[in-house]
C-alpha cells in the first residue's frame, strides 16, 4: 500500500516559485550560497567525498549537490519541488558538472527502492519544511550503507531562534522572504538526536552556525542555539 506523501504542498510551491533565482548569489538563496563552503568542508572532513556515492535529500536547486560532485562524489539529488529540480538539472548541464543526477522522488520511496546503497546522505535545511521529520531521518538511515555517514542541518526551536531566524532574518535584515520558516517546525538538536538514535544511527558530531550581519560572514562554532549541523553514522 502506498504511504501518504510526507510533504507540505505549500512548502514545495514556495520553493518552486522562487526556483529561477536559485543560482543568483544575491537572491533569496544568498544565505545558502554563503554557508555552502562551510558545510561542504565540514562534510568532506568527516567523509572525504571523492569517489563516494552520495544522496542529497531536499536538494532544491542543487547548491550543495553540485559542490559535492565537484569534490569528486557521484551525486544523486532528490526533491519534490519540480521547478527547483529543473533549475538544478539545467545548472548541471550548463556548468558541465560531472557525475550528478537529479530525481523527483520522496526520500521514503527511494528508501524502499534502493536501501543501503549510498556512502553518505546529506539532508540540509530541509527537515524544518516537512510534516514528519522523523520519517525522513528513518529513510535516510535506510538509504545509507552500514558504516556510512548521514549529515543533517536544521534550526533550533527557542526564543533566540524566533528572534534571529524569523524576526531578524525575515523582517529586519530581509535575508529570507517573509514566511520562509515556521517557528513551530524548527527542531531542537536533542529532538533530532533522538530521531537519529531511534532510527539506529550513532551520533558523531554537531556544530553551530553563526552569522554576523555587519560583516555578512558565517562561521561554524560550538553554539547550536540557532542554526546547527549534526552528523551520524550507521553502525
Ligand atoms: C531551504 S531549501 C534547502 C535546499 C538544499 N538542501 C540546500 O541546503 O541548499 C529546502 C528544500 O527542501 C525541499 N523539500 C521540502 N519538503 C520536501 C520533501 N517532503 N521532500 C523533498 N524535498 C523537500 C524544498 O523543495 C527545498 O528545495
Amino acid at each position: 500500500m502506498n504511504q501518504p506523501l510526507n510533504a507540505d504542498p505549500a512548502e514545495l510551491a514556495k520553493f518552486s516559485e522562487l526556483a529561477h533565482r536559485w543560482w543568483d548569489p544575491e537572491s533569496e538563496f544568498a544565505p545558502l550560497h554563503h554557508i555552502n563552503p562551510l558545510r561542504l568542508e565540514w562534510i568532506n572532513q568527516q567523509c572525504p567525498l571523492a569517489g563516494r556515492r552520495v544522496l542529497d535529500v531536499g536538494c532544491g536547486g542543487g547548491i550543495l549537490s553540485d559542490s559535492m560532485a565537484r569534490k569528486g562524489a557521484s551525486v544523486l539529488g532528490i526533491d519534490l519541488a519540480t521547478k527547483a529540480l529543473r533549475v538544478a538539472q539545467l545548472h548541471a548541464l550548463e556548468a558541465g558538472t560531472p557525475n550528478i543526477r537529479y530525481r523527483e522522488v520522496s526520500v521514503e520511496a527511494l528508501a524502499a527502492e534502493e536501501p543501503g546503497s549510498f556512502d553518505a546522505v546529506t539532508c540540509m535545511e530541509m527537515l524544518e519544511h516537512v510534516p514528519d521529520p522523523a520519517s525522513v531521518v528513518r529513510a535516510c538511515t535506510t538509504l545509507v550503507k552500514p558504516g556510512g555517514w548521514v549529515f543533517f542541518s536544521s534550526i533550533n526551536r527557542n526564543a533566540k531562534s524566533f528572534l534571529f531566524a524569523i524576526v531578524g532574518a525575515e523582517y529586519v535584515l530581509n535575508l529570507l522572504p517573509r514566511g520562509t520558516h515556521e517557528w513551530r517546525k524548527f527542531i531542537r538538536p536533542s529532538e533530532l538526536a533522538a530521531h537519529c538514535r531511534s532510527a539506529g544511527l550513532d551520533l558523531a558530531h554537531s556544530r553551530g552556525m553563526e552569522y554576523n550581519p555587519v560583516t555578512r560572514r558565517y562561521w561554524l562554532s560550538s553554539d547550536t542555539s540557532v542554526n546547527y549541523l549534526l552528523s551520524a553514522r550507521r553502525p
